[in-house]
């Protein structure tokens, strides 16, 4: 979470048409690069073996090394058979891979840590496919011990038998030791799936995994099933809700996002997080995949035109580059007529930008209305946050 001298420093500034954003803080510069996730080490990673010679170390446990910087994030875990999915998902939602290009990844062999910096700092795992983690020679509290959600990547497309069976197993066995953690199961690929199959399978899968776990003694077990693709907002709509399930201030900010839908006349409010596109909060009426995708898209352009024009270059004492902050003002953009909706974003801090889309055309008086509301509201959130 950005301490108020971080905020304060930002400097991520967006004015209207065109807009531009600013910053002269580093890491958002890197992450605005789609750099602000980082692989924490790759010498830091799970030799894949339960016969592991790693155990030897004090800080070792079966093959995780850990360092003390990873020790004290929420941690999130990508879990689900070999070639199910999860290398991809990771590389699309914090890499910025584009899609297609998930066709060239190996097979992961040890584990991957992400560690991601933003709002709130958390790691996110990779397992890979092929290792039974409920083994008894592993060190379970090394590898699940602190983990706040686990997402279960399922591949709809494949013969979904085996990776159901594992998928309760895995549950089951770590309800007894580990009882805080929360499941996501993410029907994946689900783009491949024949239109007028898709939903049956989705509901097949579920009806499932929900059975199997009643059958195990587990009557309600803390999972959700997110019907999910890298090839659309799917997995960045499911990815938001786990991430949702990690924050204890879910309720207030909804709340507050609730209250800004009513008085702004806005049709949906969300919080994102700008360099993920993962929302971290919105209002409580419905959302639709498009609006999502459209608030997205927005963020995508503010950050690249950013990057283009919102810098303002200045001289260090000794001579190297820096980005100079023009103004302290929070960045704001606002934009009426786009495919029948107006959207309006303001930043709140280094990390969260507001997004509002509403389905009229909107003017500018209105505008200053809109604006009033949203930086009352946005006084607040950072209170929430700093409490956080
Ligand atoms: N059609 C489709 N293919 C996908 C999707 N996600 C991943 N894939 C493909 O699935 C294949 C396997 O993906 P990986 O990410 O390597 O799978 P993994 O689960 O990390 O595999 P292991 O490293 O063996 O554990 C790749 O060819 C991806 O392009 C998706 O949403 N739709």
């Amino acid at each position: 979470m950005s301490s108020e001298s971080e905020e304060s420093q930002s400097g991520v500034e967006v004015r209207k048409a065109p807009s531009t954003l600013r910053s002269d803080n580093p890491s958002v510069a890197n992450s605005a690069l789609g750099n602000y996730m980082t692989i924490e080490s790759d010498e830091n990673l799970l030799v894949a073996s339960a016969s592991s010679e790693a155990s030897s170390t004090a800080s070792q446990s079966n093959g995780i090394i850990h360092t003390e910087h990873s020790e004290h994030k929420p941690r999130l875990l990508l879990m689900g058979l070999k070639r199910s999915g999860k290398s991809s998902i990771s590389n699309v939602v914090f890499h910025k891979m584009a899609p297609h290009e998930t066709l060239f990844l190996e097979a992961t062999t040890q584990i991957k840590k992400d560690s991601m910096r933003s709002f709130m700092d958390f790691q996110v795992w990779d397992l890979p496919g092929q290792i039974d983690y409920l083994d008894q020679s592993f060190d379970a509290d090394s590898i699940f011990g602190g983990v706040g959600a686990m997402i279960w990547v399922l591949d709809a497309q494949d013969n979904y038998m085996e990776a159901i069976v594992r998928l309760t197993e895995t549950i089951v066995h770590l309800q007894q030791s580990f009882p805080e953690i929360k499941y996501s199961v993410f029907i994946h690929k689900t783009d491949s799936l024949a239109e007028d199959y898709r939903e049956d399978i989705i509901r097949d899968i579920t009806q499932r995994v929900s059975d199997d776990l009643f059958d195990a003694g587990l009557e309600n077990p803390p999972v959700s099933f997110y019907p999910t693709s890298i090839y659309d907002y799917g997995i960045f709509e499911a990815f938001s809700k786990v991430i949702q399930s990690l924050i204890p201030q879910l309720p207030v900010f909804e709340a507050l996002l609730n209250t800004i839908t009513a008085s702004c006349r806005f049709e949906k409010v969300y919080l994102f997080d700008v360099l993920s596109k993962i929302y971290i909060a919105s209002d409580t009426s419905a959302a639709e995949l498009a609006t999502y995708g459209l608030c997205s898209d927005y963020i995508d352009v503010i950050v690249d035109l950013s990057e283009v024009y919102g810098w303002e270059r200045g001289r260090k004492d000794d001579g190297s580059k820096r980005a100079k902050d023009i103004s302290k003002q929070s960045a704001e953009s606002f934009i009426s007529n786009v495919k029948g909706y107006s959207l309006y974003l303001r930043e709140i801090n280094t990390y969260l930008a507001l997004v509002g889309i509403s389905k009229e055309a909107r003017f500018e008086p209105e505008k200053a209305l809109v604006d009033y509301n949203v930086q009352a509201l946005q006084k607040t959130l950072k209170k929430v946050l700093r409490r956080g």
